[in-house]
């Protein structure tokens, strides 16, 4: 752990802190009325009722699901212990004797001894608090080519990737690449392999002639973490290294939490909120679809025990609706019995983490988790031809950052471009090159915005990119820019080369009521394009 903290690591800090003050009130609470609970059953002429041994396994069941996290494992463990006791007690439906119970009472007596002794709890179990994320740079990636590499730095570095080349001989020198692409067609084995075990950080990307179960094997075991084949597909790669560098997502990840524990809730969502992931957290079970619905998770966090509603039992209610599919579903709960949590998962729910976790855990299960579910989500929302996000989501996007400039007054564009003559192309040289052009223009268009400009594949032939924090001239600019660079491309095709070119209409937020009318301005302004002699760019006017 870094020493220096960050005034928002060091709140986060301060607030757990004193979240932990004001559990350890609540522990020596509780364990004093189980004291008494305990106490007075064992007391009783009449016999001890379920409904009261229930009340017992509860209170139980919160401290063994809790204390651990706020630094007290072994009270959690005793807990637990006990917890079991009761429960067993309860289905077999046997009458705990007075010596029972008393040997109950004075078992949770050493607990709460141990806790005015102890006085301060451990800060975090093994395994360590969570470090703050430093700042950001780009990712360093060293490609091992012999031959032409300059299209796939070129390509690489437009995603914003310091990019080298890097021949076998050459030194690490002062800084080392988080990732190595070798590729292993051009590249002798003798001469990549020592050079890559030089950095073992570095995470490993090899590009191969052939694509057979053996060489992917052999891949495998000489420590890739991505594979690709010739020709290289650079949409794809980059998709790749984004997920093998976790670059930081434009958006945090978001979790729900659903406890009726609202100081465990509080401490999970604060360590999550010190790792970057942002979590809203809800103590009342029957609220969860209006939580779903306004913060539109990438992960659910469920308690297995609430009253009036189970953990598995709301999961099935999460999954009649087929809008939270995507969503994995995982309980957080302090049941250990895995009997218990296959029965859980049986109902409803994809995973299981068990309380007490340390940070570190939660915040690693929660980030593999989130992460995958955000891809799934992109992979689902994109285009198979060109990696672009598909038609409803461009329109989505398109809905929200009309809406984010409409609030903070900023100013977005919205592009309309459409292949021109596409048809005579597909006509000319097949379908095969129709499929080509229409990449090569997405791979451009992707290169040349910038990280925070989205862009989508509206249909066949038609492109649109959403712009946010951008002037129509800029927007001109950049366009105008990517059209001269694309009117200069030679594709080649069945040993003839031929040059394509776009028309493209530009619309700003400034001068729309909503995104629909912001859309059109965009596709009316690309039509004029076409109309005035196509391989141009025309502004949309609102009218006065
Ligand atoms: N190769 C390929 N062709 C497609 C795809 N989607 C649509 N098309 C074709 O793209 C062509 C679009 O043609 P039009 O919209 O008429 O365009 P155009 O008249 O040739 O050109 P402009 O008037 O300049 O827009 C149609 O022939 C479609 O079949 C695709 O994914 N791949």
């Amino acid at each position: 752990m870094s020493d220096s903290k960050t005034p928002a690591a060091a709140d986060v800090a301060a607030r757990l802190a004193a979240l932990r003050e004001q559990y350890s009130r609540r522990l020596s609470d509780d364990l004093q009325t189980l004291m008494a609970q305990a106490r007075e059953l064992s007391t009783r002429q009449t016999g001890v009722d379920v409904e009261s041994m229930q009340t017992l396994r509860q209170g139980l069941h919160r401290i063994a699901g809790s204390a651990g996290t706020f630094g007290y494992p072994a009270l959690s463990r005793d807990a637990r212990e006990m917890e079991l006791w009761v429960q067993t007690v309860i289905e077999e439906a046997t009458q705990p004797t007075p010596a029972m119970l008393t040997a109950l009472f004075d078992r949770l007596e050493d607990c709460y001894r141990q806790l005015e002794v102890g006085a301060t709890p451990a800060v975090s179990e093994p395994g360590g608090s969570y470090d703050l994320a430093s700042g950001e740079r780009a990712i360093r990636v060293a490609i091992m080519a012999d031959g032409d590499t300059e299209t796939l730095m070129q390509a690489l570095g437009g995603f914003g990737y310091d990019c080298r080349t890097l021949s076998a001989a050459d030194a690490w020198a002062d800084s080392a690449p988080d990732v190595i692409i070798v590729d292993t067609a051009k590249i002798a084995e003798s001469a990549w392999k020592p050079a890559v075990a030089s950095v073992p950080q570095a995470t490993l990307i090899m590009l191969s002639a052939s694509g057979d179960f053996e060489t992917r094997l052999k891949a495998v075991r000489d420590g890739a973490r991505g594979f690709f084949t010739h020709p290289i597909d650079v949409p794809s790669l980059e998709h790749r290294l984004r997920y093998l560098v976790n670059l930081p997502q434009q958006d945090p990840y978001r979790v729900l939490i659903v406890d009726d524990d609202v100081d465990l809730a509080e401490h999970f969502r604060l360590i999550l909120k010190g790792a970057g992931i942002e979590s809203r957290v809800i103590d009342e079970p029957r609220h969860v679809l209006q939580g779903l619905r306004d913060f539109v998770p990438d992960l659910v966090l469920i308690d297995i025990n609430m009253p009036g509603c189970s953990g598995p039992e709301l999961a099935r209610i999460i999954r009649f609706d087929d809008d939270w599919l995507r969503i994995p579903l995982v309980y957080l709960s302090a049941e250990s019995d895995t009997h218990r949590q296959a029965q859980a998962l049986a109902q409803a729910g994809d995973d299981f983490l068990v309380k007490p976790i340390s940070d570190i855990a939660l915040v690693t299960a929660v980030t593999a988790r989130a992460q995958r579910s955000r891809q799934l989500s992109l992979a689902l929302a994109r285009d198979g031809l060109t990696g672009l996000i598909k038609h409803p989501a461009i329109k989505e996007l398109i809905e929200i950052e009309m809406s984010r400039s409409q609030r903070s007054h900023s100013e977005a564009c919205v592009v309309m471009i459409d292949i021109d003559r596409f048809k005579s192309i597909n006509d000319t040289y097949g379908h095969g090159t129709g499929d080509y052009v229409i990449r090569l223009l997405a791979n451009l268009l992707r290169q040349r915005l910038r990280r925070v400009d989205h862009v989508g594949r509206y249909g066949g032939e038609e492109f649109v990119a959403v712009l946010p924090g951008c002037s129509l001239e800029n927007a001109r600019e950049a366009i105008e820019r990517i059209r001269v660079s694309f009117s200069q491309l030679e594709c080649v095709a069945a040993e003839q080369t031929f040059n394509v070119t776009f028309s493209a209409g530009i619309a700003s937020t400034t001068g729309w009521a909503d995104a629909e009318l912001l859309l059109e301005a965009a596709d009316r302004a690309m039509y004029e394009a076409k109309q005035g002699g196509r391989n141009q760019v025309r502004l949309a006017k609102p009218e006065a």
